[in-house]
């Protein structure tokens, strides 16, 4: 039988993010609400600021008697207001975030005035316009503004913004449960002794996701035999199974046939990606499965190109696919093959350079590069000084 044509890359990402599962919607207090997404809207439930204030420490005064002097005639502090007017000729001694007090426009900085008791006089160039240092009432935003729309992800500014606004909890998803499974015989657990092959796709993978909003379910290492992997997989609990290993072609990769005799519908299986070729996708009732294959480097790949945006648009992220910038090549590259390439590389002195060999078992050029170097499907040789897009990965 000839092997199906590998699907691009771009098919792939969209193909598997509609492979996501609904979950349910939880609402947390602000506090813990910090790396989710918002499933409704948030609305500001206060105006920002909530007065005219001042941007300085200074004298609040009226523009249009400048260029003085004043009589100062009392004090307006943060969360301490003055209660009076300022009439012609009057100033108020005012501080940074205090309310402007009634009657003033503009606020004179203490470093352009001079005081002589109650009297203040300018001493440099002063405000040069009315309302000179001072923020007006909603500069930031109104009530019933929307401070994040679904989907939006609570970053750390817009926790900010949204305590600021005075919303004190938010509808988001749940966390996302995710299931890791390592495969093969040849594996032990990392740390321990004996001979095989230290374990590190699952501690990788799981770092990878450690900002979003997940639980793992470890399903720990399981050995390569099809009654044991379609147990497990059957089994499993969880919005997200992710294996790794056993995903080619040879006698010992069971990994699609187990999901497919615990249930699952394979929608697509091997792309034009170097290295994860071998990588499948597919869904198993409620519960989103994705097979990578086991090379460490192509585990990795895989992981940053399709479980994290996975894990991200599960937990509600709208655009949760990694965003390639611009580089200079600082050395040649050739022509690249059928797969889109993802080149391991290091950046120095404003300038990308790959490693020399890129065998996607080597994790010391992966632990060394700091972003990998995208090569389209065809691209031509590229010299150096050519821009090229990169994906940055430290
Ligand atoms: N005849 C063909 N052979 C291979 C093909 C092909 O198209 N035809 N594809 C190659 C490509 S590309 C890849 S990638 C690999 C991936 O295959 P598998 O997913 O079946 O991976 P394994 O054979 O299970 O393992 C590959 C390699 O990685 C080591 N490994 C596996 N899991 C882990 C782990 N959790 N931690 C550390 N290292 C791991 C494993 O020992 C192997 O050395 O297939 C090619 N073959
Ligand atoms: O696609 Mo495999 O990941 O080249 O080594």
């Amino acid at each position: 039988m000839a092997p199906s044509p590998l699907l691009p890359i771009d098919a792939a990402q969209a193909r598997l993010l509609a492979l996501a599962p609904a979950i349910p919607a939880e609402t947390v207090p602000l506090a813990a609400a910090a790396g989710r997404y918002l499933r409704a809207p948030a609305t500001a439930r206060r105006t920002q600021p909530a007065a005219d204030l001042s941007a300085m420490d200074g004298y609040a005064i009226r523009f249009a008697d400048l260029p003085g002097p004043w009589q100062v005639i009392g004090e307006s502090a943060a969360g301490r207001d003055f209660a009076g007017t300022v009439a012609p000729g009057e100033a108020v001694r005012i501080f940074t975030g205090a309310a402007m007090p009634g009657g003033a426009d503009t606020v004179l900085v203490q470093e352009e005035a001079r005081r002589d008791g109650a009297t203040l006089h300018l001493a440099g160039e002063g405000p040069t316009r009315r309302a000179r240092n001072v923020r007006a009432r909603g500069l930031d935003f109104h009530e019933g503004d929307s401070l994040g729309e679904t989907g939006a992800a609570l970053t750390p500014a817009r926790l900010a913004l949204l305590a600021t606004g005075g919303v004190g909890e938010v509808s988001v998803s749940r966390r996302v449960r995710v299931a890791l499974a390592a495969t093969g015989d040849e594996l032990i657990e990392p740390g321990s002794a004996g001979a095989g092959l230290p374990e590190s796709n699952r501690l990788m993978l799981r770092a990878m996701l450690a900002d979003l909003p997940i639980e793992i379910v470890d399903l720990g290492i399981l050995p390569d035999r099809l009654d044991v992997l379609t147990r497990a997989f059957a089994d499993v609990a969880a919005d997200l199974l992710v294996t790794t290993g056993g995903a080619s072609v040879g006698d010992h990769d069971l990994v699609r046939p187990a999901l497919e005799a615990a249930g699952a519908v394979i929608d697509f299986w091997r792309i034009a990606l170097r290295p994860g070729k071998p990588m499948m996708a597919g869904r198993r009732g409620d519960c989103a499965v994705v097979g990578l294959p086991g090379n460490p480097v192509s585990a990795f790949v895989t992981g940053l190109l399709f479980v994290r945006p996975l894990a991200a648009r599960i937990a509600g992220a709208r655009d949760p696919l990694p965003r390639a910038t611009l580089a200079t090549l600082g050395e040649a590259l050739p022509a690249n093959g059928e797969r889109t390439d993802y080149i391991r590389a290091e950046q120095r002195d404003g300038r990308v350079y790959a490693a020399v060999i890129q065998d996607s078992s080597m994790l010391a050029t992966l632990a060394r590069a700091t972003c990998l170097i995208v090569r389209a499907p065809h691209a031509p040789a590229a010299a150096a000084g050519d821009m090229a897009e990169i994906l940055v990965i430290a």
